[in-house]
C-alpha cells in the first residue's frame, strides 16, 4: 500500500486488488472534538462511503443519475465528520463505461436501467464488495457507518467480515432528468421513497 498525504485528506492506494481495479480511499481525519459542526458519531465505527465510479455523472455532470450530488455529499460530509470515501472503479454498476453506453442507448428506448443491462447479456447489478471489504480491513476500518440507500452494499460488507454498525442515508438527489432512474432504484431494492404508498413524493 502506498500513500501519499496532503494537508487533509490521505489518498490510499492499494497493491493487487484480487479484481485488479485501481481503487483508491480517500482518508479524512476525525475533526477534534468540541467543533461546532461534528455531530455525534461513533468513534469506532467511522463513516464510510463505498462510491462506485460514474465518469458520466462524477465527471462531466450527468443529469441522468445522481452519482454526482452524492459524491459531492459524502465528501462534505467526510471533511466535517472525517472517515473514508473507496472510489471504486465499478463504473456502470460493474458492467464498464462502453456497456453503461450502450445501455443508455436502450435506455432512451424504452428499457429501464436494470433492463437495459439484460437485454445486453449482462447482470442488472454486477457489483462485487469483497475488495471494498479488503480494503477496509487493510484501513482496520472493520466497523463502519455506512453511507448508503443500497442494502446490497450492507449485506456484502458484513459477509465479508465488515461489522456495519449503522447506515446513514444519502439525500434524495431529485431532478426531472434523473426521476425514472431513481424510480427503477427504488424498484431495485434501494432504500428510496419512490413507489411505495404514502411516500410518493421525494423528500
Ligand atoms: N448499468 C448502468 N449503470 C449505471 C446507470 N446509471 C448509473 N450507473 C452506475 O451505477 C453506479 C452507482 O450505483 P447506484 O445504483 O446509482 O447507487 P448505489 O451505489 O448502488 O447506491 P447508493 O450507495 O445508495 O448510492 C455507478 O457505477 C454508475 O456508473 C445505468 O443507467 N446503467
Ligand atoms: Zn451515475
Amino acid at each position: 500500500m502506498r500513500r501519499a498525504g496532503n494537508r487533509t485528506a490521505e489518498l490510499v492506494t492499494f497493491h493487487a486488488p484480487p479484481d485488479e481495479g485501481e481503487h483508491i480511499a480517500v482518508l479524512f481525519p476525525t475533526p477534534d472534538s468540541g467543533e461546532p459542526e461534528r455531530e455525534p458519531t461513533d468513534a469506532h465505527a467511522p463513516l464510510v462511503r463505498l462510491h462506485s465510479e460514474c465518469l458520466t455523472g462524477d465527471l462531466f455532470g450527468s443529469a441522468r443519475c445522481d452519482c454526482g450530488p452524492q459524491l459531492d455529499e459524502a465528501l462534505a460530509l467526510l471533511a466535517r465528520h472525517g472517515g473514508a470515501l473507496l472510489y471504486l472503479r465499478q463504473e456502470g454498476r460493474g458492467i464498464g463505461l462502453y456497456s453503461k453506453l450502450d445501455a443508455y442507448v436502450l435506455q432512451d428506448a424504452g428499457a429501464d436501467t436494470f433492463e437495459a443491462n439484460r437485454l445486453l447479456g449482462r447482470g442488472a447489478d454486477e457489483r462485487d464488495y469483497r475488495t471494498a471489504a479488503l480494503m477496509l480491513h487493510a484501513l482496520g476500518l472493520r466497523r463502519v457507518t455506512l453511507l448508503t440507500n443500497n442494502p446490497d452494499k450492507e449485506r456484502q460488507l458484513r459477509a465479508h467480515g465488515i461489522e456495519v454498525t449503522a447506515t446513514r442515508p444519502t439525500g434524495v438527489h431529485v431532478t426531472p432528468d434523473n426521476t425514472a432512474y431513481l424510480e427503477a432504484k427504488a424498484r431495485g431494492g434501494h432504500r428510496l421513497p419512490f413507489g411505495r404508498p404514502g411516500t410518493e413524493e421525494p423528500v
